[in-house]
């Protein structure tokens, strides 16, 4: 079954949601988010006896851990409550959980206990949540270290506490979480940059809210149920020339072995020919590996195809802007890559002909990439990516695509997406080319614009993800590896979305 695709909301979002739904909701909604925490704890502390241990923080993510604690006192499990700060300052209805945890006669510790002998069957964070403003100091500070060098399962209510649930940043020290209950919907800063790493396993919980029917969602997590539409069997009496030219251009010299990374990947996703046009003039004549592959001059290529990817090893002298600007002024769909996104950042008449094309460009950086573009230091991009890749899609008027560990996609009409798949065995030269191709390769096969991005940026990750799974990687994982296991993957998905 391919799952359909979740929502996701900036925390500016998430609060819109909660305001709207907070007056009518019966039972309230710090009531369905602890038990649901604790439905979810139940599932971690199968086979481990003993008691639990949860910290509560000053804020409404406190108040979670509060009703989660009572249902489990409840139940007749043993349970350990901390928190360090001041009960008649918690918020309304965080007061009123913890009232109704003391009414049920359960304790309170003002510090963290020492662990049992046998350990904690389950260590919880309700420390902070969608309300952390600044970094995290001093004793809560210390609490998050202390907690995180506990052993066994760690869950994390609503976000991992010191993570920037917009941003994914570690505001000062973030509990790692192996599990994290998310409520209403996802949040953009679990999915990328450090927010994956602390969340562990990721469950939403929807609090029986239908968050699109109070604010429609702004973003969405890439799911292959997205671009399903595409997977056509192929009829018995098919020829190449229904598949499409795919176009790659690049390869200036001593960097032949981008394109034609890029190339294979085109191939592997399906385009029925494949031309590279290279600039090296000394470059060889065909790829002994991928003979399939049609090794043109940069110049001659360039009259090919459906559509085209420029950048891969392109180099950045007056030879390889001219080819930009003439793929500029093509009328081909066109993904710019690597150095063709260098060359725009340091040229205006370049990036003004970018911005005014008629046929869809698509911007493919990596945060250091971005950055050039965005005349900002890379470090300024990951500070907060999803907004940087929306000023990248507006200014350009273009699809982007910003790399780096749960990439995330804007589109020129203000939609935007993060992507889950991927693993780290993707740190490795090469791996941004082959994403360049399957873009090419899609988008030569006629899948629609945004289909083709959403579909490339997925399947590179998935395809790693599968490499993953067999052992190869994450350690040594090449990008020569990469196309083999895109093609399972799209075989696999045509032929399983046909007989659903
Ligand atoms: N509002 C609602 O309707 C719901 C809220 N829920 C929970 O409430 C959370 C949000 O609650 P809040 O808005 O109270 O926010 P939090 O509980 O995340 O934290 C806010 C509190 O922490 C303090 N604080 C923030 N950053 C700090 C720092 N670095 N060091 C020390 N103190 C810091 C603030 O002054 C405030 O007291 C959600 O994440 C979720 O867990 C859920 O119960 C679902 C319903
Ligand atoms: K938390």
């Amino acid at each position: 079954m391919l799952q359909s695709s979740q929502p996701i909301y900036p925390v500016a979002g998430i609060r819109t949601i909660e305001t709207a739904a907070m007056p009518t909701a019966k039972p309230p909604l710090m009531e369905r988010a602890g038990r649901a925490s604790a439905e979810e704890a139940v599932r971690l502390m199968i086979d481990r006896p003993g008691a639990l241990l949860i910290a509560c923080g000053p804020g409404n993510n406190g108040g979670d851990g509060f009703v989660m604690a009572r249902h489990f006192l409840q139940a007749g499990r043993q349970v350990v409550v901390a928190f360090s700060g001041d009960t008649a300052k918690l918020p309304g209805d965080a007061k009123k959980a913890w009232e109704a945890w003391r009414d049920a006669g359960g304790e309170t510790l003002s510090d963290l206990p020492a662990a049992p002998p046998e350990g904690w069957a389950l260590v919880v964070d309700a420390l902070f949540g969608i309300g952390l403003q600044r970094p995290i100091t001093g004793r809560y500070a210390e609490w998050i270290r202390a907690l995180n060098a506990l052993p066994g399962p760690r869950m994390s209510i609503d976000v991992p506490s010191g993570l920037c649930a917009d941003t994914g940043r570690v505001l000062g020290v973030a509990f790692r979480a192996t599990h994290t209950v998310t409520f209403i919907a996802l949040k953009p800063g679990l999915l990328t940059l450090d927010g994956p790493d602390h969340c562990g396993e990721l469950v939403v919980k929807r609090l029986d809210l239908d968050a699109n029917a109070f604010l429609p969602a702004p973003g969405w997590e890439v799911r292959p149920a997205l671009f399903a539409d595409q997977f056509t069997p192929r009829r018995l009496n098919a020829h190449k020339g229904l598949f499409g030219d795919a176009v790659i251009i690049g390869g200036a010299p001593s960097m032949c072995g981008a394109p034609l990374l890029a190339g294979r990947a085109a191939l592997r996703a399906g385009a029925g020919r494949v031309f590279v046009g290279l600039l090296d003039p000394r470059a060889p004549a065909v790829d002994l590996v991928q003979p399939e592959l049609m090794i043109r001059s940069a110049e001659h290529a360039l009259s090919e195809g459906q559509a085209i990817a420029i950048g891969p090893g392109l180099g950045r002298d007056t030879v390889a802007a001219d080819l930009l600007r003439q793929a500029l002024a093509s009328d081909h769909a066109l993904v710019l890559d690597a150095d063709a996104l260098n060359l725009i950042a340091d040229d205006d008449t370049l990036a003004g002909a970018a911005t005014r094309r008629h046929a869809p460009v698509v911007l493919t950086p990596h945060p250091a990439e971005a950055a050039r573009l965005l005349k900002c230091s890379p470090d300024q991009v990951q500070q907060n990516r999803l907004d940087a890749v929306i000023e990248l899609s507006r200014r350009f008027d273009a699809h982007a695509v910003l790399k780096g560990h749960g990439s995330l996609i804007a589109h020129p009409n203000g939609r935007w997406l993060i992507n889950r798949s991927g693993n780290p065995g993707m740190s490795a030269a090469g791996m941004g080319d082959v994403l360049t191709g399957l873009l090419a390769g899609l988008l030569a096969q006629r899948w629609p614009i945004e289909a083709a991005i959403i579909g490339a940026v997925h399947l590179h990750g998935a395809a790693a993800d599968l490499l993953l799974a067999k052992g190869i990687g994450p350690i040594g994982m090449s990008a020569s590896e990469l196309p083999d296991a895109v093609r399972i993957l799209l075989n696999q998905w045509v032929a399983q979305h046909h007989r659903q």
